[in-house]
């Protein structure tokens, strides 16, 4: 008589009593299991007929937690957590010209980086984030952090047509810049691409070569851009354009690009990124903190342009919690509009997930809980007092929400945050590491 046959094998089996796949829209599912094997989901089904199911190598039970998708942090400086608190309350130029770049030029090196992006990829964790996009100098430490780590990063090397601490000018940032491209190019979690600082510091032919090897080779771009209304004037000034007239007259708008910030907007600027395909990285706390202007986030979805969250760097924000992120969005987007209906909850919760892998260009590896895509999730307790009572889950994420209430996360079926513990990383080391930078930046020690 043939052996009864096996139920099929799943590495990890995750009972949670909420899981929200954010695609489709809306959806919760109420007492389900996820599935995952061999770092992708499986399948999500009710809890009971998984278990009859599947034949699980882990089990994981989340009785009052919610499973989300891995949140997508789509624009940060990682390395800047060790600036944290540096030089607070001032508006972008004096912040960047008088304390900022006087302060990288001095600390800013490999073992800052490594330092300062070990210590941001377990605040991203700890509140919930599985990618995150990075632009700064030494580009190849913050890789190697994400690599270590088990994060999935975009690395977005920086381009300045000036010296800087990494390279000579924007020529050398290129070639080393599309040389760490090359060292990443079969890697499974980490992509290199491009990052114009800003309008300010890359010229037109710079920009140009940039648009012409992002096209040729399909390679996503990221760039600071409309900040302030003052770096909008100043363009005009300079070159008879805005920003986005500029970029678009390079070649330099297109379905890869990543306009991060996106203040002072005209109903042209709302044209060209509609029409060129262009995503916008809305990071909302810092531009309050830095006094630097509003977003029109809301208006820009209802055009139909692709906007995600970015948290910037610890320097300007100073945390780098995606929940605050979608929190703020929601309720600065009613604030901006005088409409209570704008930027509704499950819109936060979207950007802070699909539209941030939709700017990335790897919507088809994360974003969302749908089977074949990775098992990039954030498990959330929803069972505090602070919670109570329940009527939508949803809701309580972004209106009541916190990176503290992630309890665990998962990279590619990979477990990085158990019960609020970190698997890759050491937190005393990371404690102490930041301490002994605060030291040395404050001139105690050496
Ligand atoms: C070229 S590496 C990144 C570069 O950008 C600086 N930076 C940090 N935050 C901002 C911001 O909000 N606008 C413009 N530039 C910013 C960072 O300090 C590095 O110098
Ligand atoms: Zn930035």
């Amino acid at each position: 008589m043939p052996a009864p046959e096996q139920p099929p094998y799943v590495d990890t089996l995750i009972h949670a009593r909420w899981i929200i796949p954010v695609v489709p829209a809306d959806k919760v599912y109420e007492n389900c299991a996820l599935a995952i094997r061999d770092g992708r989901i499986q399948a999500i089904l009710p809890s009971a007929e998984a278990a009859r199911r599947y034949r699980a190598g882990e089990t994981v039970q989340l009785d009052h937690h919610v499973l989300i998708p891995g949140l997508i942090n789509t624009h940060t400086h990682a390395a800047m957590t060790l600036l944290r608190g540096y030089a607070d309350d001032r508006p972008l130029m004096e912040w960047l010209q008088q304390h900022i770049w006087p302060a990288e030029q001095k600390w800013v090196n490999p073992a800052f980086v490594a330092d300062g992006s070990r210590l941001a990829v377990a605040e991203m964790l700890r509140s919930g984030t599985t990618t995150f996009s990075d632009q700064y100098f030494f580009p190849e430490a913050t890789a190697l952090v994400a690599r270590e780590t088990g994060m999935r990063a975009q690395i977005a090397f920086p381009v300045i047509d000036a010296p800087t601490p990494w390279s000579r000018n924007g020529e050398d940032a290129l070639q080393k810049g599309l040389a760490l491209r090359d060292d990443y190019r079969a890697h499974e979690r980490i992509d290199v691409v491009f990052a114009p600082h800003a309008p300010y510091t890359v010229g037109d032919e710079t920009l140009e070569k940039i648009a012409v090897y992002a096209a040729e080779a399909q390679i996503p771009v990221q760039m600071h851009l409309h900040e302030t209304a003052a770096e909008v004037e100043r363009a005009v000034d300079e070159h008879g354009e805005r920003p986005t007239e500029r970029l678009y007259r390079l070649g330099l708008l297109s379905p890869q690009t990543l306009c991060v910030h996106m203040t002072a907007v005209e109903d042209r600027d709302v044209a060209l990124l509609r029409e060129s395909g262009a995503h916008v990285a809305h990071c909302p706390r810092s531009n309050l903190k830095l006094a630097s202007g509003f977003c029109p986030a809301s208006d820009l979805l209802d055009a139909g342009i692709n906007v995600a969250l970015g948290t910037d760097g610890a320097a300007s924000n100073n945390g780098l919690d995606l929940f605050a992120e979608a929190n703020t969005a929601a309720l600065l987007a009613k604030a901006v509009s005088g409409r209570a209906d704008a930027l509704p909850a499950r819109q936060a919760l979207a950007m802070a997930t699909i539209h941030g892998a939709r700017a990335l260009g790897i919507e088809d590896r994360t974003g969302s809980l749908e089977p074949g895509k990775y098992a990039d999730l954030a498990a959330v307790d929803l069972g505090g007092l602070e919670q109570q009572p329940l009527h939508d889950p949803i809701s309580q994420l972004v209106y009541t929400g916190s990176g503290h209430l992630v309890t665990d996360v998962w990279v590619a079926g990979r477990q990085l945050l158990d019960q609020r513990q970190l698997t890759t990383l050491n937190e005393a080391e990371l404690v102490q590491r930041a301490q002994d930078w605060r030291a040395r930046i404050a001139g105690l020690s050496t």
